[in-house]
């Protein structure tokens, strides 16, 4: 279905669309927006521009972008024409103030008919550095936006760093939302094969039919709807990388293709008569056992070994509470640049929910749950009441613990907490305190109160 109603073209001309453009980018918070043409000319150049680097439309408007934002990536900066489109690469591009500034850039070209570069749209917007979004946490790891200090994770990022530089399969596996996408994307971004595209296809989201014409393509004709060739992710991909997510649910008939692509690196696309070589690195991922899918026959054990050269292992959130204070904090210091509403702690009884919580939907979950805390609440402290109703049911008790009192389960956390935030902080006080959603004085006396030694 067309996103555009048939009515879109006549209001866009009754408006101006330099008008809807203009106010359409100003909606866009904290980003710059700009368009060139054909030459790489600046022919529009949003307020958020202005603003994000320091220079008027005046100023730029008929220069080259790569002039306007300092780029100096070489002779050919964006590679837009030949990729066609870029996501979340990290530019430097220098301000008028001075000094430079590291920006997420997407981007997307235009072709006229003739298949001739034609111009392009770009959005930038300022990556806030680790170090400022994690704030008070100090020392934290951040890989290509990966945070985290759990330590089967960071060995996780030490064998996806090791395995960049070579052309190994990588499997990951993981459960939803544990960041298997991220850490694909950021193998491919540390790989040689960074210039090139990265592309992903969820394995279980479309028919196998569909699948197997998004993958391998389709030739015109090949079946009823097929009024033009269809190049599949697989020759979009070539130079680059190709994420194949929930690649367990892929089926029996396609395994043998995908088996013979990592084989022979190629493949007879659908309806076609000859083969197409092309050179993409795989990346599969899935959150069931390959070697389980094997055993019950539904997946091929020969293709099994080609795709996990490399297995890699992220774990839970639940099984990572270093990381869900690291990942809270980094996700309220995202709204809190962003947003009305600032938050600088957590109420310790919210701060013992979530850290409690079995998080079944991981850090996709956690990103959803932030976002609620600062849609419905208010004020500097993210209380209890802030929190999607599943945190702020009182918790039923485990069928073998004989009857605990409230308060004996309560004290159990709470000296949990505080342990867990001195391991967190150093053994730093300050910092503590603040990781457990306390003051210092309250955090000073818990501590004592619970008896616990040593960090100093
Ligand atoms: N360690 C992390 N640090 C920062 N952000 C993270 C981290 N892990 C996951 N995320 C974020 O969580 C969200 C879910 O991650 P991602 O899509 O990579 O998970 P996934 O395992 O591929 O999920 P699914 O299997 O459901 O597709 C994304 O917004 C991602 O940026």
């Amino acid at each position: 279905m067309s996103q555009f109603s048939p009515f879109f073209n006549r209001w866009l001309s009754r408006i101006g669309p330099d008008q809807v453009v203009a106010i359409l980018t100003e909606l866009v918070d904290a980003g710059a927006v700009f368009a060139v043409d054909a030459d790489g000319k600046v022919l529009f150049w949003s307020k958020g521009a202005e603003k994000l680097f320091g220079q008027t439309a005046d100023m730029v408007l008929g220069k080259s972008c790569a002039e306007a934002l300092g780029c100096d990536q070489g002779q050919d900066p964006c590679g837009l024409a030949e990729l066609g489109s870029i996501k979340a690469q990290s530019v430097q591009v220098k301000r008028l103030s001075g000094g430079r500034l590291t920006c997420q850039r997407t981007a997307r070209a235009f072709f006229d008919a003739q298949g001739q570069f034609a111009g392009a749209l770009e959005f930038l917007h300022p990556q806030v550095s680790a170090e400022t979004l994690v704030g008070k946490q100090g020392n934290s790891e951040s890989f290509h936006g990966i945070l985290s200090r759990d330590p089967a994770m960071l060995e996780a990022i030490k064998i996806i760093r090791n395995v960049a530089e070579t052309e190994a399969t990588v499997l990951i596996r993981g459960e939803s939302g544990t960041g298997k996408e991220l850490v694909a994307r950021a193998l491919h971004q540390e790989s040689p094969r960074r210039h090139r595209p990265f592309l992903a296809i969820n394995c279980a989201a479309l028919s196998p039919n569909l699948l197997e014409s998004e993958l391998f393509g389709h030739v015109k004709g090949a079946f009823t709807g097929a009024v033009r060739n269809h190049a599949g992710l697989f020759t979009r991909a070539h130079g680059g990388t190709l994420f194949l997510d929930e690649v367990a649910e892929l089926p029996l008939e396609l395994q043998a293709k995908l088996l013979r692509v990592l084989q022979e690196q190629s493949f007879i696309p659908v309806g076609g008569d000859s083969a197409i070589s092309v050179d993409v690195r795989i990346i599969a991922a899935t959150h069931r056992s390959l070697r389980e899918e094997v055993k019950a026959g539904r997946f091929r054990e020969d293709l099994m070994y080609r795709l996990r050269v490399v297995p890699v292992f992220l774990p839970p959130l639940r099984e990572r509470r270093l990381d869900v204070n690291l990942l809270l904090w980094h996700q309220i210091n995202l709204h809190n640049l962003h947003g009305k509403r600032h938050v600088d702690s957590i109420a310790p009884e919210a701060m013992r929910r979530l850290l409690d919580h079995a998080w079944p939907g991981n850090v996709r979950e956690l990103i959803n749950v932030v976002e609620y805390a600062f849609a419905v609440g208010r004020g500097n402290e993210l209380r209890l009441d802030d929190l999607p109703p599943e945190f702020r049911e009182p918790k039923p008790l485990a069928a073998f613990d004989a009857v605990p009192t409230i308060s004996r389960t309560r004290n159990k956390h709470e000296a949990e907490l505080i342990r867990d935030a001195l391991k967190m902080a150093n053994g730093n006080l300050e910092a503590a305190a603040s990781y457990a959603g306390m003051s210092r004085v309250t955090f000073w006396r818990k501590r004592k109160k619970y008896n616990i030694e040593g960090y100093d």
